[in-house]
């Protein structure tokens, strides 16, 4: 008889404009596990320092404030929720300005260690699994995730695909955002701790010529997989 598939932790690593946020909310919506999306816990705490007008260029200055603020982060995958200091953040965390901070702010120690204490606690609680997508989960956060994918795809796609995100809102070119995208990743690749990496484990997907649809079936059959063979090892386990 087979087993029950077990309940897993997911961890979705990748560059920005991947498909990081997509493939995670529409796998997690599908398999019924819970979803955390970790640059919005980054890009909280980047909106909570300009806000309380902490100089986002002085790495100190923001590593003395990183434990005050307080960040909730909810983890339905149909209505993803984020709260610094009990406001409501969707919004504002997604604003050019906190885009152009956030990687200066992340890369500070004090405030990786904060975020990270509180992405375990959140994945510890997900009794049912979760998808937790970021840049530092596979390699990091949770190093003994159930299965790690690192989503890739080329600098002209992804920039194309954010552009189209920006369109009305933002009157960037797509040479300005693809520059834009470039600076974010590089940093976010050469800072000290933890940076961006592909885990040794990790699936990695390039979703250049793949449809978001494509995408997430792909996930969804590697979730199943890692689901049903980690059953099958509890099973035997407990024999
Ligand atoms: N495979 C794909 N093909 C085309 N567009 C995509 C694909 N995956 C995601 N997108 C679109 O690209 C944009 C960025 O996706 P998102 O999931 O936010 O990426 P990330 O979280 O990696 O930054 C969104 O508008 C999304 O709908
Ligand atoms: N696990 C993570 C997730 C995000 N981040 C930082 O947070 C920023 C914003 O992440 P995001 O996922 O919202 O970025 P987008 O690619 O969606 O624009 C990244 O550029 C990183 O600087 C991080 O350092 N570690």
């Amino acid at each position: 008889m087979s087993a029950t598939p077990a309940a897993v932790i997911v961890a979705i690593d990748g560059p920005s404009g991947t498909g990081k946020s997509s493939t995670s909310k529409a796998v997690a919506a599908q398999l019924g596990l819970r979803y955390l999306d970790t640059g919005a816990q980054y890009r909280a705490i980047t909106w909570w320092m300009l806000n309380n007008g902490v100089d986002v260029s002085d790495p100190e200055r923001i590593a003395a404030q990183a434990d005050r603020p307080v960040i909730v982060s909810g983890t339905d995958p149909q209505a993803p929720a984020i709260s610094v200091d009990g406001a409501d953040a969707a919004g504002p965390i997604r604003t050019q300005e906190v885009t152009s901070a956030v990687s200066a702010v992340s890369a500070v120690p004090q405030v990786r260690a904060r975020i990270t204490e509180l992405q375990r606690s959140i994945a510890a609680e997900a009794r049912g699994g979760i998808v937790v997508e970021g840049r530092d989960i596979g390699t990091t956060v949770l190093p003994d995730a159930d299965l790690k994918v690192f989503l890739t795809a080329s600098p002209e796609a992804r920039a194309a695909r954010r552009s189209g995100e920006l369109k009305g809102k933002d009157a960037t070119g797509l040479a300005a955002t693809q520059q834009a995208l470039t600076e974010r990743d590089k940093a976010d690749s050469s800072r000290k701790t933890s940076p961006l990496k592909k885990a040794d484990d990790a699936v990695e997907v390039d979703t250049t010529e793949l449809t978001l649809e494509q995408v997430v079936e792909c996930v969804v059959t590697l979730v199943e997989k890692a689901s049903a063979e980690k059953a099958g090892r509890m099973e035997k386990a407990a024999r």
